[in-house]
């Protein structure tokens, strides 16, 4: 691996380069420790390491390539052990590959795993000037940041505090302060943002909009809608290979949702009063085009109780994310139930205005009167909003919109 600090000042300059990456891992220790041995002495001998899989070994990571050049940001996104921390772990140069080359060009800022890179029994403020001095800088010009770091991980109170009181949030804070406020030209940051609370995220994402237009930054994160505001590059591993890259940053998640997809649907609350006999849905494919119109029906029995009016009939529409984005209610008027053994609901969304995605929907129904529930039903239909536009956020709205040129 080379890591060279030289002239990168033309921004088009590819600063990782990533070739045929491989790293493979054994599942068991003892197994492990006589691998190391034998590779040890055939080292020793001159031969070269055995690029096959042995007993118990497995590939954590296989044949990954990629280039990033400044102001490009990779999204690194898979299942869990799908190999993305120890792709970073590679990059960052904390472990060696088994096959493949990686360039880095000019200073990188990591962050990595919780506290990695922290010496705990030293200060904040000490570890910081360690990690700058790691990272390239003299101890002036770590001198000259220091307070913009300690100021962006507002830890001003605890920067003399040995880092092993830190909470995990304090350790995040101030790894990230450092890795970012140092300007580095590539960026490696793990999942563990995560650990901080909303608002520090929210600073971070802001100081990674200001750095990227000089910095390639690779992200590894669960979150998709973090991986889709800021990434412009993404790769989806499964079992250590990319499945999916390049730049449709929305269609590599949309597969590692596909992934996940559930297409069970199942009643989680019912008071034994109606049975769901059946719905219909009249898309075709279970797809729906920006502007279409959805009609649902939802056919029920009653089985017990004396309904006065009618239940009402609540929708609920839902991301991949299981996050609702938009309700549908029945009528609220009452309709009296009187004799009947069935009812038949019929709804119509119109000009429906989904995103790119795939969508589910619940159901629950409640009694009018009372407003206490009877039935809900998750996901009991899916569907998928598509179109050629790539659109990638939480719901899209129709405007008219006036330019005026003068
Ligand atoms: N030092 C190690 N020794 C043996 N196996 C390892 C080692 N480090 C990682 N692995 C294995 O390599 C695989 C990939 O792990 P990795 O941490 O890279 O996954 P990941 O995609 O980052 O997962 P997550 O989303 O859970 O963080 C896993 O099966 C893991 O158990």
């Amino acid at each position: 691996m080379t890591n060279q600090t030289q002239d990168i000042s033309n921004t088009n300059d590819v600063l990782v380069k990533v070739e045929g990456l491989s790293k493979k891992f054994c599942k068991d220790l003892k197994t492990s420790l006589w691998y190391g041995v034998k590779d040890l002495v055939s080292g020793v001998r001159g031969n070269k390491h055995n690029r096959e899989l042995r007993p118990k070994e497995f590939w954590a990571v296989k044949d990954v390539s990629f280039e990033l050049r400044r102001g490009e940001c990779l999204g690194l996104i898979g299942h869990n052990g799908a190999g993305k921390s120890t792709l970073l772990k590679i990059l960052n140069g904390l472990i060696n590959p088994d096959a493949g080359k990686v360039t880095i060009k000019g200073r990188v800022g990591a962050l990595i795993e919780l506290g990695a890179g922290f010496n705990p029994i030293l200060t904040g403020r000490e570890n910081i000037y360690n990690n700058g001095a790691v990272l390239g800088f003299t101890r002036q010009e770590i001198t000259r940041k220091l307070d913009d770091i300690i100021a962006f991980a507002e830890l001003e109170d605890f920067i003399d505090m040995p880092v092993q009181h830190y909470s995990s949030g304090m350790k995040v804070r101030l790894g990230f302060a450092v890795a970012a406020q140092m300007e580095p030209d590539v960026l490696i940051i793990d999942e563990v943002l995560a650990v901080g609370d909303l608002g520090f995220v929210l600073k971070c994402f802001k100081q990674i909009d200001t750095i990227l237009p000089n910095t390639a930054i690779v992200f590894v994160s669960h979150s998709m809608p973090m991986i889709s505001r800021i990434c412009n590059h993404i790769i989806l591993m499964e079992h250590g290979k990319p499945k999916f890259q390049g730049t449709d940053v929305a269609k590599g998640i949309d597969l590692y949702y596909t992934r996940f997809a559930n297409n069970e649907s199942n009643v989680v609350f019912d008071d034994g009063s109606l049975e769901f006999l059946s719905h219909n849905c009249d898309l075709e494919q279970g797809q729906v085009l920006r502007g279409q119109d959805i009609g649902i029906s939802l056919c029920f029995a009653i089985k017990k109780g004396n309904f006065k009016v009618l239940p009402t009939v609540y929708m609920e529409i839902k991301d991949k994310d299981l996050r609702p984005v938009a309700g549908v209610q029945s009528g609220q008027e009452s309709t009296e139930v009187k004799d009947a053994k069935y009812l038949k609901y019929y709804f119509t969304i119109k000009n429906s205005m989904f995103t790119l995605g795939a969508y589910g929907i619940d159901i629950i129904v409640k009694d009018a009167e009372s407003n206490s529930p009877i039935l809900r039903v998750n996901n009991f239909i899916k569907f998928s909003a598509v179109g050629d536009k790539s659109m990638w956020v939480p719901f899209e709205l129709q405007t008219d919109v006036a330019v005026e040129l003068k």
